[in-house]
C-alpha cells in the first residue's frame, strides 16, 4: 500500500456490508480512501442500494456469502489488500441460539483469519464491541475508563462471549505469516453502543413511543451513564485505521480501540430522547416508574414466556435479564489512544450527528412528524 498517492489500485473487502455499521463504512470508504480500486461488499443478503454504488468510479463488487463457509470467505478475500470484518449476529434479545451466534462470531471470524493466511492479505480490521470488556456479570460500573482501565471482564451471554473470543483470535493472529511471507497485521474497534441513521433499536423505542401516545416511560435511573458514539464516527475510524495499518504496522498491530466522540455521556433513555424528543416523544418520569426489583421480575418473566413460547413463536421483547442488566451499570470510555496511534478525529460533531439521526427519525415510516 505505498505512497502512489492517487492512482486508485487498493481492493478492500467489507464482511457485514450491508448491515447498519457496515453500509456506514462503505459508503464513507467510497467517499473517503481515494486509493480505491474495488470494493467487495459481503454479506448474507445483499441491499438493494447497493446497486446504486455500483454507477460510481470504483468498481463495487456485491458478494452474497455466509462467513460461517470457509470456502466462500476465502474467495471473497483473495486478492484484497485489506479486510474490514464487521459481519456478526448482534443478538442480546433471544433471537438466535448461542450455537449460532458462537458459528458466525467466532468461527466466521476464525474463517476471515485463515483466509487472510491462505490469500495473503496483510491487513485485518475487526469490528470488536465495548461488550468484550463490560458491563459483566457482577454489573460493576465502568466510568470514564480506557483501553488500559482494569476491569474483572467476566461474561455468560453468548454475545459478549462470542466478541470476546472473536476479537481474542484476530489479536492472536497478528504476526503470523501471509501466503508470501509477509505478516499479517490486525486490530480490533470497540463500539460502545452505536447510534445513527439506521440504528434498530433506536426505531423499537420510537414505534413503541407512538404505540403509547407518543410515550416513553423511564425505567432506568438518569444516573446510570452509558457510552453511545455516531455511527459515522465509527464508520470514519475503520477507513482511518485501515489507512494507516500498513505504515504504522508495528504500533497498531494487535492493538483495541474503543470508538469515541464527542456525544455526551448520558443514561441509554436520556440519551435516546435527544432525538426522540425533537420528534414529538416524551420521556415520562425524572426517577424510574417502577421499582428495579419489579423490573428484575418482568424482565425474569419475558425470559420465561420466551423459553415457553419458542416452540410456538419467537417472542424477543427489548427487556430481559441480560438487557436490563447492561441498560442499568454506568459504561462510559474516555480515551485518545485512537488519536494518539492513528490521528483519529470525530468526522461528525455531536451536533451534526444529533441532526443526522433526527433528520433519519423523522422520516421513518408511521413518523408522528
Ligand atoms: N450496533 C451496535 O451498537 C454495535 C456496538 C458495538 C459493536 N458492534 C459490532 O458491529 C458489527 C456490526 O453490527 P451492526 O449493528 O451493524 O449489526 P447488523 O446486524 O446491522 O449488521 C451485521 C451484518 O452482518 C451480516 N451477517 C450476519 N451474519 C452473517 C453471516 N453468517 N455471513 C455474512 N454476513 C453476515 C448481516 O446480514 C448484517 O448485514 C457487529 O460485529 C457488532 O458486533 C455493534
Ligand atoms: C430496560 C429498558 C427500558 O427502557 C431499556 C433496555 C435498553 C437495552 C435494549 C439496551 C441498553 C444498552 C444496549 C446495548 C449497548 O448499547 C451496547 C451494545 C453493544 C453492541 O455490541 C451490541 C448492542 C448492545 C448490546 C446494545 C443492545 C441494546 C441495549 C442492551
Amino acid at each position: 500500500m505505498a505512497e502512489s498517492a492517487q492512482v486508485p489500485k487498493l481492493v478492500y473487502l467489507v464482511t457485514g456490508g450491508c448491515g447498519f455499521l457496515g453500509e456506514h463504512i462503505v459508503r464513507m470508504l467510497l467517499e473517503r480512501e481515494p486509493r480505491l480500486r474495488e470494493l467487495r461488499v459481503f454479506d448474507l443478503h445483499l441491499s438493494p442500494w447497493l446497486e446504486e454504488l455500483k454507477t460510481g468510479p470504483v468498481q463495487v463488487t456485491a458478494i452474497q456469502g455466509d462467513v460461517t463457509q470457509a470456502h466462500e470467505v476465502a474467495a471473497a478475500v483473495a486478492g484484497s489488500h485489506v479486510v474490514i470484518h464487521t459481519a456478526g449476529l448482534v443478538d442480546v434479545f433471544g433471537k438466535a441460539s448461542p450455537k449460532t451466534i458462537h458459528k458466525v462470531n467466532v468461527q466466521g471470524t476464525q474463517n476471515v483469519i485463515e483466509a487472510c493466511i491462505r490469500t495473503g492479505t496483510q491487513f485485518l480490521i475487526y469490528t470488536s464491541s465495548m461488550e468484550v470488556v463490560g458491563p459483566n456479570v457482577k454489573g460493576h460500573p465502568f466510568y470514564r475508563g480506557n483501553e488500559d482501565t482494569p476491569y474483572e471482564a467476566v461474561h455468560r451471554h453468548p454475545y459478549p462471549c462470542s466478541k470476546a473470543l472473536a476479537e481474542q483470535l484476530v489479536l492472536e493472529a497478528n504476526g503470523r505469516k501471509v501466503n508470501g511471507g509477509q505478516p499479517l497485521v490486525t486490530c480490533a474497534l470497540r463500539p460502545t453502543g452505536i447510534y445513527g441513521e439506521g440504528h434498530q433499536v433506536m426505531r423499537d423505542f420510537y414505534n413503541q413511543g407512538l404505540r403509547f401516545g407518543g410515550r416513553l416511560f423511564r425505567a432506568i435511573p438518569a444516573s446510570v451513564e452509558h457510552g453511545r458514539v455516531y455511527v459515522g464516527n465509527v464508520a470514519w475510524m475503520h477507513v482511518l485505521v485501515a489507512r494507516e495499518l500498513e505504515q504504522r504496522a508495528a504500533l497498531l498491530g494487535g492493538q483495541v480501540y474503543f470508538c469515541y466522540d464527542k456525544s455526551p455521556y448520558k443514561s441509554y433513555e436520556d440519551f435516546n430522547m435527544e432525538f426522540l424528543g425533537p420528534c414529538g416523544l416524551r420521556l415520562i418520569g425524572t426517577h424510574p416508574l417502577l421499582p428495579y426489583w419489579l423490573l428484575v421480575l418482568l424482565a425474569t418473566l419475558n425470559a420465561l414466556l420466551q423459553w415457553l413460547l419458542r416452540p410456538l413463536v419467537l417472542y424477543t421483547p427489548l427487556l430481559n435479564p441480560y438487557t436490563l442488566a447492561v441498560a442499568n451499570t454506568t459504561f462510559t470510555v474516555s480515551t485518545n489512544k485512537a488519536q494518539r496511534h492513528f490521528g483519529y478525529k470525530p468526522l461528525f460533531s455531536w451536533e451534526e450527528s444529533k441532526a443526522r439521526t433526527i433528520h433519519w427519525v423523522q422520516a421513518l415510516e408511521g413518523s408522528a412528524w
